[in-house]
């Protein structure tokens, strides 16, 4: 499937204003051509692609800030990319513009082992940095199931599979490089400081981390590295029903058991993981469990887990001790969203992503299901319940308007009820241009006011990622 595209020019890319921006960062690092438009105009949502009017590719700060200086004094919207793996549409050129590919800048600047922290610039991603430590006994644990750019996972607040054990983004940022609208360069918690935990002044790191590029582009990020586990073991399992599931994940959680995963997976993405990923699970809802520690450790853990899977009524577990066997299952864990896509050759994903207290997991999960069913779509349950974050990956063809509108109305009331369940709309794929209207159903209305505040302080002439996270 193409994507389907609309055109937002900028009426402010003047061919002086090209020239411009090719006296910064070079002519080769410039293109308008249309190919390159639209590869840099969508993400892999299912929103459609919305080309910018011109591409740069920045290769060092100092392109940054001086791009964004162009930009803001001609008032010509920025819109940073980085590997184009988000889930929100957060890349896509609304108001047209200039796209900021910093992809290029690919350096790893420092690695402090004893320290357990690193620097990475824009365009390292979070395999390169693990390649990178391959020897040091370290890595970075924080894996969206796409190879995405570390700074792109800070802009957008991600998380992944291992979130239970070692955090989000939000808890392994320890300073950010950032050049803001004006082109002025700041470093958030201090040029060079990297200590666990600090409380100088407001906490400006974390106003940037799920900024999704509206605030400021993020050139370089400080990162805390964790110690690669002495034992990994995984295991497999699976329920009679939705609600055991769910049920045994809180029981883990509330026994005080360190996981570092658990993935839920409903019998449809089950289904489709055996048939993408050539798996031979039971086709029923199912846990993904995966044990870090010291050995002796472990034996213990497992054998409390297993009981309380009996008691739910779950199956035996299907262990992946070895290595390749563990691979081979988390990499069919990070691909499910193409093999819920391949339930529906040549579709879209469109994918929710509530968050919800660890309690009141069951209860949305339950719901989500029964809403599904009801309305007589696909909608494959995946998700991070150790977090309390669950996924529908909705496949979607953007001509079939009444499918499209069934999932709609099923992803906005899991949202609602989301809300109502003191949860969030989004646990770790940011507001993009869906989730607009939720914001303020979620933060309130003073508590929105206050972001646009900080949105214009910071950007006043509005040309950082427009349309995004606000109208
Ligand atoms: C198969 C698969 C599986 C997953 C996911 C995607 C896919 C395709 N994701 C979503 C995605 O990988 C995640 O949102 C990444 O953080 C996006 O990083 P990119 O570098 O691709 O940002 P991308 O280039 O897509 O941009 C995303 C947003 O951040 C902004 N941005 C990017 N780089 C920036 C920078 N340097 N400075 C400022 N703003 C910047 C952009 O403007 C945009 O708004 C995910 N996510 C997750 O949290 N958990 C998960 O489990 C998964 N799993
Ligand atoms: C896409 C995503 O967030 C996941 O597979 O968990
Ligand atoms: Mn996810």
């Amino acid at each position: 499937m193409t994507c389907q595209s609309k055109v937002a020019v900028s009426p402010k890319v003047t061919s002086s204003f090209v020239q411009d921006v090719q006296a910064i960062v070079g002519k080769s690092n410039v293109s308008t051509a249309d190919a390159v438009r639209q590869q840099h105009g969508h993400d892999e949502s299912y929103h459609s692609t919305e080309p910018p009017d011109i591409v740069a590719f920045a290769e060092s700060v100092d392109h940054v800030s001086q791009v964004a200086r162009l930009c803001n004094y001609h008032g010509v919207p920025l819109i940073p990319f980085g590997s184009g793996t988000g889930l929100e549409g957060g890349v896509n050129a609304v108001q047209g513009g200039l796209c900021l590919d910093v992809s290029k800048m690919k350096n790893i600047l420092s690695v402090n082992a004893e320290d357990f922290d690193c620097s990475v610039e824009s365009g390292v991603t979070r395999v390169q940095l693990n390649n990178y430590l391959r020897d040091t006994g370290l890595w970075f644990p924080i894996d969206p199931g796409a190879d995405a750019s570390l700074c792109g996972m800070c802009a957008t607040s991600a998380s992944g599979t291992n979130a239970v054990r070692y955090g989000t983004m939000r808890e392994n940022v320890m300073n950010l490089e950032v050049v803001l609208a004006d082109g002025r360069v700041i470093n958030t918690a201090g040029a060079g400081r990297r200590t666990k935990k600090t409380s100088a002044g407001y906490n400006l790191t974390n106003l940037f981390v799920g900024s999704e590029g509206t605030l400021g582009i993020i050139t370089k990020a400080t990162l805390r590295l964790q110690g690669i586990p002495e034992a990994t073991i995984s295991a497999t399992c699976h329920f009679p029903d939705v609600q055991s599931a769910v049920d045994t994940t809180v029981q883990v959680l509330q026994c005080g058991i360190p996981m570092a995963r658990i993935e839920f997976l409903d019998e449809v993405s089950i289904d489709a993981c055996n048939k993408f990923s050539h798996l031979d699970l039971k086709v029923a809802p199912s846990l993904f469990f995966e044990f870090h520690g010291a050995e002796a450790g472990l034996e213990n853990q497992t054998k409390v887990v297993a009981e309380l899977v009996k008691m739910n009524g779950g199956s035996e577990f299907r262990w992946a001790t070895d290595v390749d066997e563990r691979n081979h299952l988390w990499k069919a864990r990070h691909e499910i969203l193409w093999a819920c896509m391949a339930l529906k050759p040549g579709s879209k994903p469109y994918s929710t992503d509530v968050c919800v207290p660890i309690s009141n997991l069951p209860q949305v999960v339950v719901r989500t299901k029964q809403m599904i069913t009801e309305a007589g779509i696909i909608g494959p349950m995946v998700g991070h319940v150790g977090d309390g974050n669950f996924h529908v990956f909705f496949p979607v063809h953007y001509d079939d308007h009444v499918t499209l509108k069934k999932v709609h109305d099923v992803s906005h009331k899991m949202s609602l009820i989301a809300l109502e369940l003191n949860g969030t709309c989004t646990g770790e794929h940011g507001i993009g241009i869906g989730k607009r209207d939720l914001l303020v159903q979620e933060i309130g209305a003073e508590g929105l006011a206050v972001m646009r505040q900080l949105k214009d302080t910071l950007d006043p002439k509005g040309i950082m990622n427009p349309g995004k996270v606000f109208f």
